[in-house]
């Protein structure tokens, strides 16, 4: 018979931590559950990273090893500042304990062990532009036609395959599911899918999805090792386990073991990532999975005001997939309800959070405690317009000011150069869309176009078509280009620049909505946003004034840095609700919260567990706010194409009680 024996480090005696003191009963519970399967459902506000760090800590207090914890996180900022916490917390050398992303403990995997899977030793890992050069590299090799915009670009085609390895599902699966326009394309992209992977054992390299794939594989294969690993991870912790996904969750069984020790923390209401493969059903169905897990729930909120909890906690109540629980406020009532404010408009609504704002300031509130939340990048156009013409500083955080992104210059390009036509920038950063023209071909064309007489007369009185297509262009260019040349043809009528709408429109349909499906993943988000510069542009008449207009805002303001860091600046957050997971604001506006646009349009029409994960999104949203929550929607959305089109206020209001929230009447004032 074997006997067990338990090593002890020698702090194991003497815990400096008073924990009942330091912790809420629930978290307590949590932080000394028994060894075993444990899924700790953790509310918003309620304190994830405390009871996960205090329970590292416990384990070295009871006398764990460190180098026998395993911390899984989604980013390693949040597993580095999680150990620096215990660090200060424990004498324990911390050190020695594993922590980081699920990549980064896939990567330490593999580099003692890729041999065994057919890699050599010192394997490299492609970064995203690494990717996409061997990508283009197996594509170009591959005898496969790509000529025309239909071909999905190489980033593409690897976000189909990353989403594919993820999900544990097929590529024909995704590109039915989240890529129908290339389902004809299928088997082409199939076959390139093999001679990727061929290609990355061939060259010793992998990508970021292989460090798990091939990670779950070692382990999957070779008994020893799981073996290995998992008698080392005595026991393993994972963070935000509503955002995991299917791959995630094979990587934690292999490395813990059917009867291993796991504690898993998350809120599945927070769970707003299935579009990127996390499916939160590994939550909802841990028990199930995992029959003999106890289950902890942590519904003290610290963060927010009761008024706020209160609409949050009513929110969820409406979905049906969940785990109930009911978050109690830690904090004094406020005596402010959650403000509903309806607005003439979208540049209503843009108004009044500006001033609201600035009274805001005056009152005592810093304005990097303020952030305006939105479901699409595009409802913070207005905003940023306003927030810019009054002088208020702000940060994006989710990507770049709404005029520097790729697609609006694109379009901006053609519009400008049609207008302009000895504006070479604006001509190279057109035709060089073009499959084919790279720098030096689009530069002999700018040369063959500065011959042409079009090229300095004030007035465009010919057909662009007529000058560009006898042009000598590379063969895989010829159709794009003439396309280029016929689009060009309707934005300037018998010597006439076009309204803006218009403009955007011909560019958008003649040329801009094939390539934007090939070479972006995120295609249908910036359709919405040229959809809604086209709105903005039909306040315009001239196109140069709108151009101008469109120059000056994204030059503006130089101050806004992207790169400094939130807490460091006095600036206003604008950010999408995504983006603002895990982060809190005195102040929150969540702005556009009409029906059709939060929730998203697509969202309602697709299924209950889409609709249900917009609600999850609603909640993340509300929930960022610590004093002050304001839902705003303008009443009439100003649309190019068709019209005024009334909005009515988001199906996650009008689902609760008014009593909820207070409605502000908002009025222009002289
Ligand atoms: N026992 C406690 N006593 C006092 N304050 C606490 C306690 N536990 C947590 N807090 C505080 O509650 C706040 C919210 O904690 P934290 O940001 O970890 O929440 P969270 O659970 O990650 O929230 P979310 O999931 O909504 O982002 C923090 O300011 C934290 O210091």
């Amino acid at each position: 018979m074997a006997r067990n024996y338990t090593l002890h480090t020698a702090t194991a005696a003497a815990p400096r931590i008073d924990y009942q003191a330091e912790l809420n009963e629930q978290q307590y519970a949590a932080v000394t559950a028994p060894p075993g399967q444990t899924l700790v459902i953790a509310g918003a506000g309620s304190g994830k990273t405390r009871t996960l760090t205090y329970r590292v800590a416990w384990l070295l207090d009871n006398g764990v090893l460190p180098e026998q914890i395993l911390l899984l996180t989604f980013t390693n900022k949040a597993a580095r500042e999680m150990l620096e916490r215990v660090a200060s917390l424990v004498t324990a050398d911390t050190t020695r304990m594993w922590g980081g992303t699920f990549h980064s403990i896939g990567n330490k995997f593999l580099r003692w062990n890729a041999e065994r899977l057919g890699y050599r030793k010192g394997f490299s890992i492609m970064d995203r532009e690494d990717q996409k050069d061997l990508m283009e590299t197996v594509i170009n090799s591959s005898g496969i036609d790509t000529a025309g915009f239909k071909f999905p670009k190489p980033e593409v085609i690897g976000d189909i395959f990353s989403l594919a390895d993820n999900t544990c599902t097929s590529v024909e699966e995704i590109l039915k599911t989240r890529y129908p326009y290339f389902e004809k394309i299928a088997e082409q992209i199939v076959r390139i899918r093999k001679l990727y992977q061929d290609k990355k054992v061939e060259t010793n390299c992998m990508d970021f999805d292989d460090l798990l794939t091939q990670s779950v594989r070692l382990l999957k294969e070779h008994e020893d090792l799981r073996e290995r690993y998992q008698r080392q991870f005595e026991f393993v912790l994972v963070d935000e386990y509503q955002d995991t996904n299917s791959l995630q969750c094979e990587f934690v069984e292999m490395i813990t073991g059917r009867d291993g020790n796991l504690m898993v923390v998350g809120d599945d209401a927070q769970s707003i990532y299935s579009w990127r493969g996390a499916d939160v059903g590994n939550i909802l169905q841990f028990h199930e999975y995992w029959p003999r897990a106890t289950v902890h729930k942590i519904e003290v909120n610290y963060r927010s005001v009761p008024e706020v909890l209160s609409l949050a906690n009513a929110s969820i109540a409406n979905n049906k997939s969940q785990i109930q629980k009911q978050l109690q406020p830690a904090r004094e009532a406020k005596g402010q309800l959650p403000a509903l404010v309806p607005l003439d408009s979208g540049s209503a609504q843009a108004q009044f959070i500006a001033q609201r704002i600035l009274e805001l300031q005056d009152e005592g509130t810093e304005l990097n405690e303020i952030a305006i939340l939105y479901r699409a990048h595009f409802h913070s156009m207005e905003i940023q317009m306003e927030l810019t013409a009054r002088g208020i500083p702000f940060q994006i955080t989710s990507g770049l000011r709404f005029f520097e992104q790729a697609h609006v210059k694109d379009v901006a390009a053609f519009m400008k150069f049609a207008i302009n036509r000895r504006d070479e920038v604006s001509f190279m950063r057109m035709v060089k869309l073009i499959p084919g023209v790279g720098g030096a071909s689009a530069l002999k064309l700018w040369n063959a176009w500065l011959k042409t007489d079009a090229s300095q007369a004030d007035v465009m009185t010919g057909k662009f078509s007529d000058l560009l297509i006898p042009m000598s262009v590379p063969k895989k260019a010829r159709e794009t280009w003439d396309q280029f040349a016929y689009t060009l043809d309707e934005l300037i009528i018998d010597g006439v620049p076009q309204p803006p709408p218009a403009m955007i429109r011909s560019i958008y349909e003649g040329v801009y909505e094939e390539y934007m499906k090939s070479k972006f993943k995120n295609a249908e988000q910036r359709q919405q946003d040229l959809e809604q510069l086209s709105n903005y542009s039909s306040r315009f008449t001239d196109p140069l004034e709108f151009l101008s207009q469109l120059s000056l805002l994204s030059g503006v303001d130089t101050d806004n840095k992207p790169d400094a860091q939130p807490e460091d600046r006095d600036a206003v957050t604008l950010t999408t609700a995504h983006q603002a997971k895990g982060l809190e604001w005195h102040t929150v506006f969540a702005v556009w919260m009409a029906d059709g646009m939060f929730p998203h349009a697509r969202a309602v029409e697709e299924s209950d567990a889409g609709l249900e994960e917009e609600r999850r999104l609603f909640y993340v949203t509300i929930t960022r706010a610590k004093d002050e929550l304001y839902l705003t929607y303008p009443l009439i959305n100003h649309q190019a194409r068709d019209g005024d089109i009334l909005m009515r206020p988001s199906r996650f209001i009008t689902e609760l009680s008014m009593d909820l929230m207070e409605k502000w009447n908002v009025r222009s004032g002289w």
